[in-house]
């Protein structure tokens, strides 16, 4: 017989855009770190995601991954948030969350301070220690942007595709 009452397994919010933003993060080609982020309305619609990578036109395969060396890939690389910034075409990101796979650094937090970003939920925090996520951190703050850490439910979720 059909089930006449909702099920309520269903995953939260938070699990839905953490999840999407890990999603996003596996689009990554970087070699070392894969970052994903979902920006969300506070009428919990995405309205833009991002991952790093190089810029539009430069080649993942000519430009380099290496994290040494006279040329390597900080010169090239887009973050995942500073990325879904630039990719959201609606207008306005006032008042948005950002759900983040990696604490931003100081560039990334000046860009989602002044796009008006107003939360930032992140899963790791493993550069906390560097003074880009010490400066970040100060600047957030400041700016009133509030930042909490995703809390990990347990929840295993598995797609075949
Ligand atoms: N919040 C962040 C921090 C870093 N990224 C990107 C930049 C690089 O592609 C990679 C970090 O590489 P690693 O130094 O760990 O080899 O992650 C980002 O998108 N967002
Ligand atoms: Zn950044």
């Amino acid at each position: 017989m059909a089930e006449t009452t909702k099920r309520e397994d269903y995953i939260s919010w938070d699990e839905y855009f953490m999840g999407v933003a890990m999603l996003s993060g596996m689009r990554s080609k970087d070699p070392n770190t894969q970052v994903g982020a979902c920006i969300v309305s506070s009428e919990h619609k995405i309205l833009s995601m991002g991952y790093n990578g190089f810029p539009t036109g430069c080649s993942d395969d000519e430009f380099p991954w290496t994290r040494e060396g006279d040329d390597n890939k900080y010169f090239y690389t887009t973050h995942s948030e500073l990325n879904a910034i630039l990719n959201y075409r609606g207008g306005s990101l006032e008042g948005a969350t950002m759900y983040v796979t990696l604490f931003p650094c100081n560039e990334c937090a000046k860009a989602i301070i002044q796009a008006g970003i107003k939360e930032l939920i992140y899963a790791d925090d493993k550069y906390e220690h560097t003074m880009s996520v010490i400066a970040s951190k100060r600047m957030l703050k400041s700016a009133g942007v509030k930042f909490k850490r995703y809390e990990y439910t347990g929840r295993r979720i598995e797609m075949t595709l």
